[in-house]
């Protein structure tokens, strides 16, 4: 078998063979392998009941094989070349990997930034085939990104129908209406939750459209199955009693490297598995994406296909499992229930509540607290600080002993890349070009700056991934999030808000949550984008 998991660091390997021991003793592997649902105690038992399907989706998912093969056909014959999924969370986390892997294109939206679904609507609207994926059929942002669509699919002249296909759970509100509308549905396990379901026909339909090789992942994760039933070699246990280990000992920080992997992307489907499985009743284990260690102490590193503390080698379809088996174990060992998200909600329901209070009017932001060239300063700061740079240095310093600060940015995801490049310009040229407009640049630029680990998300993607964590997780985070102008708005059909509005509505949502349990946090409003991220980039930089 060409999955294993290994050990760089004795103390870790100790502390997890320690754990491996307790957890055959209790014949856990067997337990887990045959679905026992009261392993997580008797609270977790109903959700647990129905929450095991993963554990044989190698086989069962097989069976959608023949019905996927007949609708990549008819794309084909049809020329339908541009694949754009619309889903959230675990509804397109694991496309996403599988087919930056396999080296085919997908168009993701899991946005509500008007720019960015907007340059997906420019983009060869008559060869677009849009897979809607949501496993509850009732999210927001995939249900606003169906009906823009609906729209711009009607006024080219092209029939909805014979372009949109949806992916859900049998029973869902959007089973029911793409019933009705005549789209293609196929239907997903309703035995495996969202964050699971990588090996479904969540993780499985758009990833065939766009020209991945679904069946070759089914056989990978199908080979490793077999070792995830016993005690020895057990690729599954050996990572999740390594990860719950070092949480319970206080390293619940887990550092994602997969700098030497072919697999291209993995730490951002692991972070949302990891983050909202195990970061609930004030516990959890933090995924650190895209940063290196630091000396906090705090910290495990697992390495994809790259050496660590723990490093896990193998193909992607047998990650997927190894994965979704440990967190099951360090959800054991941690004393929480791996299948729910109880802090999901809240942040849903405030949102939900801002956009109703505000009516016509505008949004509840407040007044900024200072203004720096094109960055609005929202939130309470102390009085000596007086620009963007002393803001920055004022929330590094407010992070407590063993917390983190997470950047969280409401912004276009891809916006860096529309940046003019010279045309002669050298691949490392141009990469830098674009980290010189990326957002996403803040957080190295933060990280070197403090000893404590700095993650970023971007907004609304992260409400389904890490926002568990932070809401539901030890209170050690401060945030800052980012928040920019919208100039070219997008309609959402049948909705009195526009797409704008509501990305706005989302980040001040998530804000109230953060100020409810008086966590450190700002928002940063680019009043002119480009300018504000280099503006921005620059106040990092000084110290
Ligand atoms: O597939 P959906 O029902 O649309 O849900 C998409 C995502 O959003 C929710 O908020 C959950 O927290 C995630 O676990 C889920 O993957």
């Amino acid at each position: 078998m060409d999955m294993s998991v290994t050990f760089g660091d004795d103390a870790v390997a100790d502390e997890a063979s320690e754990a491996v021991r307790g957890l055959a003793e209790a014949s856990v592997p067997q337990a887990l392998s045959s679905g026992d649902p009261t392993l997580w105690g008797p609270e977790a038992e109903e959700e647990a009941r129905v929450r095991l399907g993963w554990l044989g989706l190698p086989t069962t998912s097989r069976e959608l094989l023949p019905e996927i093969a007949k609708l990549v056909e008819r794309a084909r014959a049809e020329n339908l070349e541009h694949v754009v999924l619309a889903g959230m969370g675990g509804s397109s986390l694991a496309p996403e990997v599988i087919c930056a892997s396999s080296d085919v294109p997908l168009t993701v939206l899991d946005t509500t930034d008007p720019g960015q679904v907007r340059r997906a609507l420019d983009d060869r609207l008559d060869r677009t085939i849009l897979v809607v994926s949501s496993k509850s059929g009732s999210t927001v942002e995939t249900d606003s990104h169906r009906r823009i669509y609906e729209k711009a699919f009607r006024d080219a002249g092209i029939d909805p129908a014979d372009r949109i296909v949806v992916v859900t759970d049998p029973g869902s509100p959007l089973e029911q209406s793409a019933i009705e509308a005549g789209y293609t549905v196929i239907l997903a396990d309703p035995n495996v939750g969202g964050r699971y379901s990588a090996l479904t026909a969540f993780g499985l339909v758009p990833s065939a459209l766009a020209g991945a090789d679904i069946a070759a992942l089914l056989d990978q994760a199908a080979e490793v199955l077999p070792s995830l039933a016993g005690d020895q070699d057990n690729p599954g246990l050996e990572l999740g009693a390594a990860i719950g280990a070092a949480a319970v000992a206080g390293r619940d920080k887990l550092l994602l490297d997969d700098s030497l992997s072919g697999i291209n992307g993995l730490p951002d489907w692991t972070e949302q598995l990891v983050a909202e499985s195990t970061g609930k009743q004030g516990k959890g284990i933090l995924p650190v994406v895209g940063t290196d260690p630091t000396d906090g102490g705090d910290e495990l590193v697992a390495g994809i296909d790259t050496e660590a503390g723990v490093q896990i080698d193998g193909p992607l379809g047998a990650q997927f499992l190894v994965w979704e088996y440990a967190t099951a174990v360090a959800g054991r060992l941690l004393g929480i229930n791996p299948f729910d998200q109880p802090n999901v909600a809240e942040s849903k329901e405030n949102t939900a509540r801002i956009l109703r209070d505000a009516g016509d009017g505008p949004l509840p932001t407040g007044a900024p607290a200072l203004v720096d060239g094109p960055v609005e300063v929202y939130g309470t700061l102390p009085e000596h600080v007086k620009d963007l740079s002393g803001v920055l240095t004022f929330l590094l310093e407010d992070i407590p002993e063993r917390g983190y600060l997470a950047i969280l940015a409401f912004l276009d995801r891809e916006a860096a890349f529309d940046v003019p490049v010279p045309e002669d310009a050298s691949f490392e040229e141009i990469t830098d070009v674009w980290a010189a407009h990326d957002a996403a640049t803040l957080q190295g630029l933060l990280s070197i700056r403090t000893d404590r680990p700095v993650t970023f998300g971007w907004g609304p993607r992260y409400l389904h991934s890490t926002g568990q964590y932070h809401k539901g997780g030890p209170q050690n985070g401060v945030f800052l999030q980012i928040t920019g102008v919208v100039e070219n708005d997008l309609e959402v059909p049948g909705k009195s808000f526009t797409l704008g509005r509501l990305q706005l509505a989302q980040a001040l949502g998530d804000l109230d949550a953060f100020g409810k349990r008086g966590r450190p946090a700002v928002r940063l409003h680019l009043t002119d984008r480009e300018a504000g991220v280099r503006h921005l980039l620059a106040a990092a930089r000084e110290v």
